[in-house]
This record gives structure tokens, C-alpha cells and sequence, in this order.
């Protein structure tokens, strides 16, 4: 697996990779774009129709619209009149129309990308989440996402609000104006193009760190707040706040950065347009004394240049939000880039036609950059048996159920289910038929009886209470304040962890599965909870291939074969009381138990 791979970079654009996203929204961006189009050109008549007073006024029988038939002086401002008035509706509609298509268009293309990007991130392996942090990751998928809503909302159309002006004060100038003239007025055009330009790539980078920087704090929040308890019962407060401060620091520096070139490029832009400006300002009024260019035709200039160049100046807001925006466009589309490397089977595996024996072929694996943790390993599971794993801490037995339900892929070797090796086989439908009660139990924010329910949302309420009866579970939910309805906190925090653990069971007992993986189910209780599941486990796993993990071996005597791990491999194997005989590494560890509970019984 080419884990490097999924941390490399696209050298595409990130604007390009945005509108390659967009283009599902081709017809949406087209109406938008033409209507700021046509906006923009609405919004150029202000200035001609001053001229046209001007005109009017000076030249009376003999101006424009003279020229058109009307010589009344009063007849010609009403028709101006009228004109002015059916242009300002046109112009008002159209805002409406492009403002209304952009925003909207801002909320799907944000609603697609989040819902894309969160669909594309569930499908990434454990691998490519150990690498990088859940709070970067939702930085990605909530703050540079509303980054591009923002620009989206306003910025593009901008961009080509800005773009029209220039082209049509470019045509207009040299339409009207001598070309000396025209010359002047243009001159700064190209200066500031370039130096937007060029600010623009100084700026991409600044920005690139900010929202690196932006990730790094978000990811320091999430860690602190889910870890708030060892927090407090360390009295870590002090250190902690010293290490938010460190990190919200670097984004203010890095913030301050950005700030320090974005903020110099408004002024540099209008000493630029000052240029044009006043040389259009004299030359031009040198030309109309000298009878050059009319009167009307220098005040629709000087309006047209107050009009058309000093939006220039908003030129470095919008560049400053396009910059920040293409800098979370980049982080979002590495994301929705990062390759799958759990490729899914296509074989289907129906849940109610499986038999559920499990092969283990020569199985070597290493996590990512480390040595291998399962080496050559080899093991048989019939249908319907239980088989125990254990074996001291660390020696590869949770490992092993994450290569089962293909967490991570094996590096050589086979692993089957019937017979079909599972790389084969349709991902969910190898899942589904594998019922999971980790270690650490995770329940989501709900009731209980939504959390039994999980993975089985079809179930009905007869079915999930008697999936926590035959768990152990129903007394103590009856218990709670609202029973079934009972809300959990986030990840279960206002049950115990035995409770939370006999949830878990009961989920598992609603899946139903063919293949049942206990991976330490008894790990976080009491005797007497430890025998209420042990109860409940006895009934759950007759007649269904169970794997069970354990530590503490009387939960797993009744095993029908017992299987010893070291290193990554089986060294003993047996029934329990075979493994007795043997007097190997099982029997030591039985002792040292059973007596270790003597002991403590005595107490
Ligand atoms: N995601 C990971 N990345 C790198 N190494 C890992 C990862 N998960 C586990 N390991 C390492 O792999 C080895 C086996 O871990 P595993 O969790 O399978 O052990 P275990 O036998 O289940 O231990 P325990 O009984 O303590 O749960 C350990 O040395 C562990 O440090």
C-alpha cells in the first residue's frame, strides 16, 4: 500500500480543481455570470446619462437625442427621464437576479463539497486517520469550506463586475478620447494587473500557512476538550492554556503576516489610479477648452473614471478574500483527493447465507513505518465455534480483527470468509456480517434506544428491548431517568463503563451477525457485571463464529479452542484444559491469575 501516496499534493490549481468541481452547476454559473454582466453595463449609464443632460444643455436643438427628432428641450428630459427609469428597474432586477443565483449557488456548491468531502472521508482507511488529526479535519470540512461559501457569495461575482468595467471602459475611452489620452488614463491598467498578480502569489503562501496554522490550533481545541478530564485530574490547566496560547499565537503571526502585504496593496492601487486619474483630469480638460472633445462627452469621462477606477481600490479586498479562499479550496480538494486504499470487493457476501469459517493464510502486517506485528500467521476458525485469542499486551490480537473487518490491508498472505478472501469481497457486505463489541465502546450523542439501534435503524422497540434483555441490559435502562429514552451524552459519558459495554453487546445482538468479535467485552467491569455478560455472551454466541479477545482467561475456558499470541504469532493452541496439560505460557498465565483472584477474593 503507497501510503505516501496519500499525502501528496495536487499541482492543479486549486481554482481549476474548483470550477472541475463546479461544473455540475455549469448552468447556475452561466445565468450568474451573465446577469453580473449585465448589471454591470446597467450600471455604466448613470455616467452617460449626465453626458446626455450636459449635452442637452449645451448644445439644446442640436444634442443627441436633438439629433433623434425631439428639439423641445422639455421633451428631451423626459424621454432622458424615461430612460433613467427603465434602466434603474432593469439595473435593480438584475442585482436581484445575479445576487440571488450567486448566494445560492455559494449554498449548494458548500452543501455538495461538505457532503462529498465528509462521504469521501468515511471511505479513507484507520491509516490515513492516524496521520492526520480530527481537528484539522474539521477545520477542512467546516471553516475552508465557509471559506468558499464566503467568496463565492460576493468575490466572484466581483471579480466579474470589475473584469466588464475595465473592458468597457477601455472600449469607451478610446471610442470618445484622443488617443493620447486614452493612453494616460489607461496607463496604470497593466500596473496594477501585474501587481495584483504578483501580490497575489506572495500572497497565496501566507495565506497557505494561516490556514495550516488554522488546522493545527482547531486540532489542539479538539484534543483538549475530549480529553478534558485527564486535563483536570492532572491540573494541566496552566500547561494547557500555555499550549493553546502557543498555538493561537502562530495563527495570529501567521494572520499578521498576511495581513501586512494585504493591507499595503489598496494603497499602492490608488496612488496608481491617482495617475489616471489626474491625467485625464488635466489633459482632458485641456482638450475639451481647446474644443477637442466636447463638454458632454468630458463630464460622462470624468464620471466614468470615478465610476469605473476607483472600484479598482476594492481590487486588493477581493483579491485578499480570493487568495484565503483558493488557500481552503486547496486543503478541501486534498482532502477529496486523498486516494482510497481499501479498494472494495465485488463478490457479495448475503448476511443470511453466511456460514461464517474464517481463514487466516500465512499472514504477515506492519502498521505504516513500523516492523510487522502479525508474522506468517496462520489460523483456522469452523463456522459457528468460538475461538479465544490471548496473549500479553501489545502482541497483535486486536490487530488481527482490524485485518478482519479490513481496517488496514494485509501486506501478504489471505484472509477468507467461506472461502473468499475478503479483499474480494463487497466491503459493507463483509462488515455487516461481522459484529464488533470493542474494547472502547463508542455510543453516540442520543437514547439508548437509538444506540442500540445503530447499524440495525430499521429495528423496532420489541426487537431492541429484547436485544438488551438477552444483554444483561434492560434493568439498569429501566432504571435511568427516562429508560429507553435516556439520553447518552457524547460518547456515552453519562454511563458507566459497563454500561456502556452491555449497550454495546446489545447492539451487536440486534445486528444479528454471523461472525461475532468480542474484543475484551468484559475488560471495564466488576465481577458481577462480568457474569451478567459472560451470561448473556453464552447466549449470544451458540451456533455463531465467535472471536474472542481476552485478558482476563476465566471469561474464556469454555472456548472451544484457545490459541496463545506472542509477537505476532500463535505459539500455543489448544482447549483449556489442553493448554493446562501442556503447561506452556496459558498455564502460567492461568495460575498467576487464578491466584492473583484467590488472593484478591480473600481479601
Ligand atoms: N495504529 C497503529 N499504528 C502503529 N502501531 C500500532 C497501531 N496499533 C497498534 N500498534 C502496535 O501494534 C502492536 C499490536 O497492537 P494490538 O493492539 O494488536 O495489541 P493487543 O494484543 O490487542 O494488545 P492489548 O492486549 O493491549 O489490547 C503493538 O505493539 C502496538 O503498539
Amino acid at each position: 500500500m503507497a501510503i505516501t501516496s496519500k499525502f501528496r499534493k495536487n499541482s492543479t490549481h486549486p481554482l481549476q480543481r474548483l470550477l472541475n468541481y463546479a461544473r455540475r452547476y455549469r448552468q447556475q454559473i452561466w445565468q450568474a455570470t451573465s446577469f453580473s454582466i449585465i448589471n454591470t453595463i446597467l450600471d455604466i449609464a448613470p455616467p452617460w446619462l449626465i453626458g446626455t443632460a450636459v449635452d442637452i444643455l449645451v448644445k439644446q436643438q442640436d444634442s443627441i437625442i436633438g439629433k433623434l427628432g425631439i428639439k423641445n428641450i422639455v421633451s428631451q428630459f423626459l424621454l432622458l427621464s424615461f430612460i433613467t427609469v427603465i434602466i434603474w428597474i432593469f439595473e435593480s432586477l438584475s442585482q436581484y437576479v445575479y445576487d440571488r443565483i450567486w448566494r445560492n449557488l455559494a449554498q449548494n456548491i458548500q452543501h455538495a463539497l461538505r457532503l462529498d468531502t465528509y462521504n469521501h472521508v468515511q471511505e479513507l482507511d484507520s491509516a490515513y486517520f492516524e496521520e492526520s488529526s480530527t481537528g484539522n479535519l474539521m477545520s477542512i470540512l467546516n471553516d475552508d469550506i465557509n471559506q468558499l461559501e464566503d467568496f463565492l457569495n460576493f468575490g466572484a461575482n466581483d471579480i466579474i463586475q470589475i473584469s466588464t468595467s475595465i473592458i468597457i471602459l477601455t472600449i469607451g475611452a478610446f471610442w470618445i478620447l484622443p488617443p493620447f489620452i486614452t493612453v494616460a488614463v489607461l496607463l496604470p491598467m497593466p500596473f496594477i494587473v501585474w501587481g495584483s498578480f504578483a501580490y497575489q502569489k506572495r500572497l497565496e503562501t501566507r495565506y497557505a500557512d494561516v490556514r495550516e496554522k488554522a488546522g493545527f490550533l482547531n486540532a489542539r481545541l479538539a484534543n483538549n476538550l475530549s480529553g478534558i478530564n485527564t486535563i483536570k485530574s492532572f491540573t494541566a490547566e496552566e500547561y494547557e492554556n500555555a499550549r493553546l496560547a502557543d498555538e493561537s499565537e502562530a495563527y495570529r503571526k501567521s494572520n499578521s503576516k498576511a495581513i501586512k502585504l494585504s493591507a499595503a496593496f489598496i494603497p499602492l492601487i490608488r496612488m496608481l489610479i491617482l495617475v489616471g486619474f489626474t491625467a485625464l483630469l488635466f489633459w482632458g480638460g485641456m482638450a475639451t477648452y481647446a474644443g477637442t472633445i466636447s463638454i458632454g462627452s468630458y463630464s460622462v469621462l470624468l464620471v466614468l473614471v470615478q465610476r469605473l477606477l476607483w472600484p479598482l481600490v476594492n481590487l486588493g479586498e477581493i483579491f485578499d478574500k480570493y487568495q484565503r479562499s483558493m488557500a481552503s479550496a486547496n486543503r478541501v480538494m486534498n482532502l477529496l483527493d486523498a486516494p482510497i486504499n481499501i479498494i472494495r470487493g465485488d463478490i457479495p457476501l448475503h448476511i443470511t447465507e453466511v456460514r461464517g469459517e474464517i481463514d487466516f493464510k500465512q499472514v504477515t502486517f506492519a502498521y505504516y513505518n513500523r516492523e510487522p506485528v502479525i508474522k506468517k500467521l496462520s489460523l483456522h476458525i469452523p463456522s459457528g465455534k468460538t475461538i479465544a485469542i490471548v496473549g500479553s499486551t501489545g502482541s497483535g490480537k486486536s490487530t488481527l480483527v482490524k485485518l478482519l473487518l479490513r481496517f488496514y490491508d494485509i501486506s501478504s498472505g489471505t484472509i477468507t470468509v467461506d472461502g473468499i478472501d475478503i479483499q474480494k469481497l463487497n466491503l459493507h457486505d463483509l462488515r455487516r456480517s461481522i459484529g464488533l463489541v470493542s474494547q472502547d465502546v463508542f455510543l453516540f450523542h442520543g437514547t439508548v434506544a437509538e444506540n442500540i439501534a445503530y447499524g440495525t435503524f430499521d429495528a423496532n422497540d420489541e426487537q431492541i428491548i429484547k436485544a438488551a434483555k438477552i444483554a444483561e441490559a434492560h434493568d439498569f435502562i429501566m432504571r435511568l431517568p427516562e429508560s429507553y429514552e435516556t439520553i447518552v451524552g457524547e460518547r456515552g459519558q453519562k454511563l458507566s463503563g459497563g454500561q456502556r459495554q452491555r449497550i454495546a453487546i446489545a447492539r451487536a445482538v440486534l445486528k444479528n451477525p454471523p461472525i461475532l468479535v468480542l474484543d475484551e467485552a468484559t475488560s471495564a467491569v466488576d465481577n458481577e457485571t462480568e457474569a451478567a455478560i459472560q451470561r448473556s455472551l453464552e447466549k449470544i454466541t451458540a451456533n455463531r463464529t465467535t472471536i474472542a479477545i481476552a485478558h482476563r482467561l476465566s471469561t474464556i475456558r469454555n472456548a472451544d479452542r484457545i490459541y496463545v499470541m506472542e509477537y505476532g504469532e500463535l505459539v500455543e493452541s489448544g482447549t483449556h484444559e489442553e493448554l493446562l496439560e501442556r503447561n506452556g505460557i496459558y498455564a502460567n498465565l492461568w495460575r498467576v491469575q487464578s491466584g492473583v483472584r484467590s488472593r484478591s477474593q480473600n481479601l
